[in-house]
């Protein structure tokens, strides 16, 4: 077991005191880089070890950090461990894209992740003596959900599923994910929700839906259009 107690680390090259309390994790890192470029000011580059580009500015006057944290749940645990641990943030705010699985949950529409379902063994592997329910703060929640009606955008806010499968296999489940009402599925929320709570800090999924059954979006778009979710979290600062 790998146990980093100082900066910079084996992922992260910051200093400490270089990266917000809050901070935005979009998986892919040139989400990040456009958040940065797009809504920060005063922004100085803190990471580029592999290529995982982490960036820290103000907005509104505010600090807030971005980062990416790459794709599934190990990669998130790394990345939201090293962030709580080393680094002392407080409010981890992913802001993913995602599959819906609800008729009623539409492509470019958002989706705040209130607990999260997962098929990945990071949970598990923290050794409790049961299911452990991974789930987000009430207090970001309230704020991102009173944003988002300020803002006057759709949302959906419930159960989402983080899958280690991007690629679906059909499992012979007695019950289906969208029949127990699960909105949407991604790949890293349960971890970041479970390191959350082991640390006592606050964390948040917001999501864009990014494939539907019949549509599907680009590279491009995943990696610049879904700027709702980046300014309803971004309010949260
Ligand atoms: O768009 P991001 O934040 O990377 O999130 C989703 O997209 C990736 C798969 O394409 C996975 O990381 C999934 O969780
Ligand atoms: O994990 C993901 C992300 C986007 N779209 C999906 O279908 N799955």
């Amino acid at each position: 077991m790998a146990k980093h107690t100082t900066a910079p680390t084996p992922h992260i090259q910051a200093q400490v005191g270089e990266i917000a309390e809050t901070i935005l994790l979009p998986g892919d890192p040139l989400r990040a880089k456009f958040i940065a470029d797009t809504y920060l000011e005063n922004v100085k580059q803190f990471n580029a070890t592999r290529n995982m580009f982490g960036f820290t500015g103000t907005y509104k006057g505010r600090p807030v950090s971005v980062m990416g944290t790459g794709m599934g749940c190990p990669s998130m645990g790394i990345y939201s461990y090293e962030l709580i641990h080393i680094y002392g943030c407080k409010n981890l705010i992913r802001i993913g894209t995602a599959g819906t699985m609800q008729p009623e949950v539409h492509v470019k529409e958002m989706v705040f992740g209130m607990g999260a379902c997962t098929t990945s063994n990071y949970v598990r592997l923290m050794g409790l003596p049961g299911t452990f329910a991974p789930i987000c703060s009430f207090e970001l929640l309230e704020k991102a959900v009173a944003s988002a009606k300020e803002l006057g955008y759709n949302y959906h806010v419930g159960n989402i599923l983080s899958s280690d499968v991007f690629y679906g296999v059909d499992l012979p489940h007695g019950k289906t994910w969208p029949e127990m009402g699960v909105l949407a599925v991604e790949m890293e929320s349960a971890a970041l929700y479970t390191n959350a709570a082991a640390a006592g800090v606050n964390a948040l999924c917001i999501l864009t839906i990014s494939d539907g059954p019949d549509e599907v979006t680009t590279a491009e778009e995943r990696q610049t259009a879904f700027t709702q979710m980046m300014e309803v979290a971004l309010s949260l600062a």
